[in-house]
């Protein structure tokens, strides 16, 4: 008979006499689940200390719990609150800390410079986990340093200063839509309303995306105040949100990540416009969609390097998630510093004529001279940075940073946060004070070694002129037909793949400017 039976049949293996015994079983009179239960802490107990005292990044300061459990860290990453446990971290231990043993954090400019820009250290693998596939990924999500480098240049010429001339028209006439709106509310409402400035932003940077990079708008401003508006569209925002939240989900949840499903219905939006454009030729428009089909017509011809249609699709997403929120949530918080202190609020708009709320939007080309608008801009960005960690990992080769050992395979992050707060850097850093990006002006001057928004180095920002545009634009053509006036006293930020507010709503008042209606 087997001898497994042949045990159980014995009086022997009981488990009275096994407890009796002193078998392997029943160490110390205990049951074989408490004696596993004793062996984990103790190994859970011994990884801690070793990581604690005896890891090769030991000397980087930190707080030590999270060498024994990374729940403290866990509970504020699923809130949304990770930026206020880094701030705090910063401001404890200085420009460097680690979280447990292999999460760096760096916040010293010189440091960031050396590991993004000279080292242009990989992305993390978290990047990778928001594309749909690693193997077709774009520019944002790639971790593979040479497809990058490859894809870099070949895209570079579409976000030139000559090319995105083309995408003007698109730029304002889709703020026009928006403008067009404001102006019909505001006539209903006797010339005074309050707008819920962060959706209407949210539902025009999409606009101005769906224009540029997939050949039409997406028609969402239209949608806020139009019942009988196209509303094929509508939920994209809700659906790239979505199919960004199951991508995180997903990478937490490795190496279960197979099981799990994502919701791709963002792409049954997005993929049939990239298709149609595909099926065309001579096509006389000139956005980024023509650019990216363009490319691959020619990359196909040489057969260099391959870039197919699905790259295509798949970079076209991923221009949506990197350019969309980014850019229109800046914009509400540009205008959360202005309201907050009224007195730049008052001195922009000495510096912004007035229009008629029915005048054309203008033209980029018109918003050159905007010194104080600009300086405006950039100090928003500077307390607001919207993509305020920028995660990086050493690979097979260690690094140093601010004279410690970072050893392989150990993640990096810029603190954007901590760089733009740093007192090191930054004369009065809590306070809104555009007149340091004047140089003339009594303020001392901004660092720019230290002013990281749209980041640095090979992986920086290859939008930033595009987001430029729209801000300005914007911003421009709202002070110059509205007064406004601030609605929300406090509103509280979480921080998932961009900063965002942690309701969607940031009300503004707006009255037509010198009361002409
Ligand atoms: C105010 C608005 C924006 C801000 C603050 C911003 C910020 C950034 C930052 C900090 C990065 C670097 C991320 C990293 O190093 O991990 C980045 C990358 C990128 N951004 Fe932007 N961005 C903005 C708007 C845009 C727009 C409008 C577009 C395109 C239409 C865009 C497209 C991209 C792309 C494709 C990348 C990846 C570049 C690469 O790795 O080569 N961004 N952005």
């Amino acid at each position: 008979m087997n001898a497994a039976l042949n045990a159980s049949a014995d009086p022997a293996w009981t488990s009275e006499s096994l407890k009796s015994s002193g078998s392997i079983f029943s160490l110390g009179g205990r049951s074989l689940f408490l004696n596993g239960l004793y062996a984990i802490v103790i190994y859970l107990f011994y990884l801690g200390v070793k990581g604690k005292y005896f890891h090769s990044t030991s000397p980087i300061p930190g707080p030590s719990l999270l060498h024994w459990t990374m729940l403290p860290a866990l509970y504020y990453y699923i809130r949304g609150e990770q930026w206020k446990y880094v701030d705090k971290l910063h401001e404890k231990y200085g420009p460097i800390f680690r979280m447990g043993s292999r999460q760096i954090y760096v916040s010293d400019k010189e440091a960031i410079r050396q590991l993004l820009a000279k080292e242009n250290l990989p992305k993390v693998n978290w990047y990778a986990g928001l594309s749909r596939d690693p193997k077709t990924a774009g520019l944002f999500t790639t971790t593979n340093k040479e497809y990058h480098r490859q894809r870099r240049r070949l895209f570079s010429p579409a976000f030139s200063v000559e090319y995105l001339k083309n995408l003007d028209p698109f730029l304002t006439s889709a703020t026009t839509m928006l403008f067009e709106a404001y102006a019909k509310r505001i006539r209903k409402n006797g010339g005074e309303m309050k707008v819920n400035i962060y959706e209407d932003l949210a539902c025009l940077a999409m606009d101005i995306l769906g224009e540029t990079t997939l050949g039409r708008s997406f028609n969402l401003v239209s949608c806020l105040d139009d019942p009988t508006a196209d509303r094929q569209f509508v939920d994209i925002n809700h659906l790239l949100a979505k199919y960004l939240h199951d991508g995180g989900i997903q990478f937490f949840c490795r190496p279960f990540d197979k099981y799990m499903k994502r919701n791709l219905d963002v792409y049954k939006l997005t993929n049939p416009l990239v298709q149609d454009r595909f099926s065309q030729t001579d096509v006389e428009r000139k956005d980024l969609l023509q650019f990216l089909v363009n490319a691959c017509r020619e990359v196909q011809k040489g057969q260099k390097d391959l870039l197919t249609q699905t790259h295509v699709q798949d970079q076209c997403v991923e221009l949506l998630i990197a350019g969309g929120e980014t850019t229109s949530n800046t914009i509400t918080y540009i205008l959360k510093a202005l309201l907050d202190n009224p007195e730049k609020l008052a001195k922009l708009y000495e510096t912004i004529p007035t229009a008629d709320i029915d005048a054309p939007v203008c033209t980029i080309e018109e918003l050159r001279e905007t010194e104080y608008l600009d300086a405006c801009i950039n100090e928003g960005m500077r307390m607001y940075p919207v993509t305020n960690e920028l995660g990086r990992r050493t690979g097979k080769e260690p690094t140093t940073a601010l004279g410690h050992y970072i050893p392989p395979r150990t993640a990096v992050s810029a603190s954007l946060r901590a760089l733009h707060y740093s007192p090191e850097y930054w004369y009065k850093p809590k306070e809104y004070l555009p007149e340091r990006f004047i140089p003339s002006s009594d303020v001392p001057d901004a660092d720019m070694g230290a002013f990281m928004p749209f980041g640095t180095g090979p992986r920086n920002c290859i939008g930033w002129k595009f987001a430029w545009s729209e801000m300005k634009l914007v911003l421009y053509t709202l002070l110059s037909r509205y007064e406004i006036y601030k609605v929300e006293k406090e509103v509280d930020f979480r921080q998932f793949v961009t900063f965002q507010l942690k309701e969607p709503r940031f009300l503004v008042g707006v009255k037509v400017r010198e009361g002409k209606i």
